[in-house]
Formats: C-alpha cells, structure tokens, sequence
C-alpha cells in the first residue's frame, strides 16, 4: 500500500508502581469508544518529542520531563495509514487527568491486556509487557547448571531467560527426564519470580511443557504451519535480514532477535550489521526487536535510541 502514512506520537506513561496511563477514545473519533495510549498527530515540521509533549499537555495537562522511543509501527487501517511513534515516558510533572472529558485510567501490566485498543496498538501491549534484556543460555549448559545460570544473569539485571541448550534445542523431538525436569525447575522458578521465560525447542516439545514463550530459528519455523499450532502466547525468531523479518511477522511472531548487531568471537566468519542498517531494518518492522550479537546490559540504551526493545545476550551475562 502506497497511502501516505499520518505520523501519530503515543506515550506509554509509566508511574513509579510500575502501571501505565490509558484513556478511552470518544465514540465520535477514528477508532472510537476504544483505549488507547495518549498522543496525537504530529504537526507538520514539528519534531516528533515536541508534538509528544504538546498532545500530553492538551489531553492530560502534564509535561514531559524525559522520554524514549519505545517502538514504531507503520499499520494500515481500511480507511487510513498511521505511524504509531510510540515514547515510554517515565519523568513528568503534574497528575495526568481526562482535560478533554475522556475516561481515563492508570493499569498494571496484568490488567492492560483485558483492555480494547485499536488493531494497530498489539505490538505496543507486547512492548510493554517484555523485558528490556534477555539472557539466553550458553548451548553446552549441562541441565543441573541452569538454575544457576538463571538465578545470576537475573540478579545482574536480566529480564527475561531463554533456554536454548543441548537435549532442548537440537533437532530431536524428544526429551530425556533429566532435560524435562530441568525444564519445568525453570518454568517454576521464572513463573515464582514473575522472569519472562521462553524456550528454543520444537513446537510439540514447547506445548508438552507448557511453555508460555517459544523460540524459533528462522530455519525451525518454516516447519510451523501455523501460529496456532503453538499453545503459549509468544512466538519469537531469530533473524538475520529483511526477508527473515518479513517471514517471521507473516508467520505471526510477536518479536524478534535481529543478529549479529556487532562483531562476536561466537561467530567471527558472519558480517555484523552495525547499528546504522540495524536501525534501518527496524522501519518495516512493526513488532518488538531484540539487538542481539556482541552487545550485552551495558548497550540497552544505544539499543533502543536505535529503536530496539533491548538487548539479547549469552556471553555478556557471564562475565564477572
Ligand atoms: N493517540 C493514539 N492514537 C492511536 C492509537 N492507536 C491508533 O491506531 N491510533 C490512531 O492514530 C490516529 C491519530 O490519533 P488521535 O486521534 O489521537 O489524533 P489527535 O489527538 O491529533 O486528534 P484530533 O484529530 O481529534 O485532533 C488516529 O487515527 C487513531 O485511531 C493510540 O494508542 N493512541
Ligand atoms: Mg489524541
């Protein structure tokens, strides 16, 4: 579709209980009677921050102290096109209220998701309810060492585990009973913690355990017929360029790890993208990216400046 795309900036407000401020669009406008995340058209020649701040100033009568990009999603709706420029905004001064008369409410996490938001706003919930950093196991870890592995990249500041090892990951479609108790130890101790947790398996090994969250290789998803066939509710892949990134949302992934952002002793033969064509994959993604490949907790702010979620690593969570 070639329709001009109208620049929109939404703020995803947080306070300092973790919740989030939405209000509800009056019957009379474009996506009517449903929630949505504050903001407005953007004016033409108006920088985009500077439109973010005049809308919240106008519908909820604060000021934004300091915000960051969250995510960018270009969505075509029948009757219009928007690019939904969407900043989490942590520092504001004043107490939001409904100044144009809209109901309007703070959420937790939890409870966000039972509201209606435009079609467009999906991967906007996905953002917010994923961690800014994940840390995937090392291949050769032996079943007995995850547990560890978990409990010291989380207390370092991981948000998020992602089993990928030898006896889950490898083509079979079995597991041994060492392997599966190892696996549900983790489903208890991540769920216990409220940690995201996805593993890199096969779709039936995946809905065997019951996992919320599976991870596929660009490769291993060709054999998903369709998003249904996995149970849980997030699908993520791995990908490497455009035509992967294109697969991954058609076949109904929620995000993605887009590798390797920079040179890695893991893979020293692959060519890294830099951040520079990183950032621009991103503009014809509409869902959550994960910058993964010689970056580690220490790059979460480059990497979403460059308009990532945040940052996947193996190696940097195991340094001292
Ligand atoms: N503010 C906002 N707009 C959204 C969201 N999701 C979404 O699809 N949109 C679409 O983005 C477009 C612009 O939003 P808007 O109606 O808030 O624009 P505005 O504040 O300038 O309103 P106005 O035209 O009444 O002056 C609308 O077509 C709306 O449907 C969202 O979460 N927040
Ligand atoms: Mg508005």
């Amino acid at each position: 579709m070639t329709r001009k795309l109208i620049h929109v900036a939404a703020a995803v407000i947080r306070n300092d209980a973790g919740e989030i401020f939405i209000a509800k669009r009056s019957d009379d406008k474009h996506q009517g009677g449903l929630w949505e995340f504050p903001g407005g058209k953007v004016e033409a020649g108006e920088p985009v921050k500077q439109a973010l701040a005049r809308e919240l100033d106008e519908e909820l009568g604060i000021q934004v102290l300091d915000c960051r990009p969250l995510i960018q999603i270009p969505h075509h709706y029948s009757d219009k096109s928007v690019l939904l420029d969407v900043f989490e905004v942590g520092t504001f001064s004043g107490e939001p209220y409904g100044r144009e008369g809209q109901p309007v409410k703070w959420v937790s996490n939890t409870e966000l998701v039972s509201y209606e938001f435009p079609e467009a706003n999906r991967p906007i919930i996905d953002a917010c309810l994923l961690p800014s950093t994940l840390a995937i196991t090392p291949f050769n870890t032996k079943p007995d060492e995850l547990l560890s592995f978990a409990e010291s990249a989380v207390a370092k500041g991981a948000g998020g585990i992602v089993l990928r090892f030898s006896g889950l990951s490898d083509q079979s479609e079995t597991l041994s009973a060492e392997v599966e108790v190892a696996c549900r130890s983790l489903i208890g101790y991540c769920h216990e913690k409220s940690i995201f947790l996805s593993l890199n398996t096969s779709v039936s090994i995946a809905n065997h355990l019951a996992a919320d969250a599976i991870h596929l290789s660009s490769e291993r998803l060709k054999s998903l017929s369709q998003r249904s066939d996995f149970a849980g509710r997030w699908l993520s892949v791995s990908c490497h360029n455009a035509a992967e990134l294109k697969i991954a949302e058609e076949k109904g992934s929620n995000f993605v790890f887009l590798s390797p952002v920079t040179e890695t002793t893991s893979h020293p033969d692959e060519e890294s993208l830099g951040w520079e064509s990183f950032s621009a994959l991103l503009t014809e993604v509409k869902q959550p990216v994960y910058a993964l490949g010689g970056v580690g907790p220490d790059d979460v702010n480059q990497a979403q400046i460059f308009g990532a979620q945040g940052i996947a690593a193996i190696s940097a969570w195991l340094e001292e």
